[in-house]
């Protein structure tokens, strides 16, 4: 059985690595809403001025054909991932009442079919509130900071070409804090409704087969629903009615 997955979590904690991989291992389809916002800041937000038209027009054309669309957005996202001006200005707009519920909007009705994973800082809240499994992948900053400008200094991204190691961690520390002030508020609430996760101290691996392992007891408790009640109840006689003379298998 198919189900959706929200996954939330602050900046450059490792959303897009975990749900890259999670999507691949269940066969779902991943949809990362940082990316819908870091596209449409790159194609509507043109001399300092929002074509919210335009971001109109774009949604009823993504919703004729969402995968082409999908495609696109993760195509042209990926040219630029690794700007950490771009993610500036995707900020920007995510504060635009507007854009937020166009781009969620979208997301919804794309997943109403099941099988996807949705990425984002208000996935579990705003995004897919009814998605079977909601959770919040979290880690200190100095955690994000350090996974952010390794990724950075692996890649030698040419923008940061001149920049020394301590520059580009600067940077990277002042872009983390300038998210988290904005998604402070959705993360707080997302906190309260998903099981948080904490990958400080976890491995890409490790964090993989701890939400791999929700996903299979979600699986497993929701097909097997009326059996699991059924030996609840039993257990639930036989630990009342003789608390002392239940003998456990391989018991001395
Ligand atoms: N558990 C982990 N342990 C070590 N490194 C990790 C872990 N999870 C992710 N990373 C690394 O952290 C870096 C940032 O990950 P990623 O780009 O997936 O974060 P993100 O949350 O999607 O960021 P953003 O919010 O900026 O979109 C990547 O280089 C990734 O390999
Ligand atoms: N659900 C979301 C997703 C993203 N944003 C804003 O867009 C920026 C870029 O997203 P990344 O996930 O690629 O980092 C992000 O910093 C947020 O400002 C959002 O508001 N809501």
């Amino acid at each position: 059985m198919k189900i959706n997955i929200a996954i939330d979590g602050p900046a450059s904690l490792g959303k897009t690595t975990i749900g890259k991989k999670l999507s691949e291992k269940l066969e779902y389809q991943l949809i990362d809403s940082g990316v819908f916002y870091r596209y449409f800041a790159k194609k509507f937000y043109l001399d300092n001025i929002i074509q919210i038209n335009e971001i109109y027009l774009f949604k009823d054309e993504m919703l004729n054909n969402p995968f082409y669309h999908l495609k696109e957005i993760e195509h042209v996202n990926s040219q630029f991932y690794q700007d950490l001006t771009k993610s500036q200005r995707a900020s920007e707009i995510a504060k635009v009442p507007e854009i937020r519920s166009t781009i969620n909007e979208i997301i919804q009705i794309i997943t109403k079919k099941k099988g996807f994973v949705v990425l984002g800082c208000d996935a579990t809240t705003k995004i897919l509130p009814t998605a079977e499994i909601k959770l919040v992948l979290d880690a200190e900053i100095e955690t994000r900071v350090c996974r952010r400008a390794k990724q950075i200094l692996e890649a030698k991204s040419s923008q940061l070409d001149d920049l020394t190691e301590l520059e580009i961690i600067g940077k990277v520390l002042s872009d983390i804090l300038k998210r988290d002030f904005d998604a402070y508020e959705l993360i707080l609430e997302a906190k309260k409704v998903a099981t948080i996760i904490n990958t400080s101290n976890l491995s890409i691996e490790q964090v993989l087969a701890k939400i791999l392992r929700y996903v299979y007891w979600y699986n497993f408790s929701s097909d097997n629903l009326l059996y699991i009640i059924i030996f609840m109840i039993i257990f639930f006689i036989l630990t009342r009615s003789q608390p002392n003379q239940i003998v456990w298998p391989f018991q001395d």
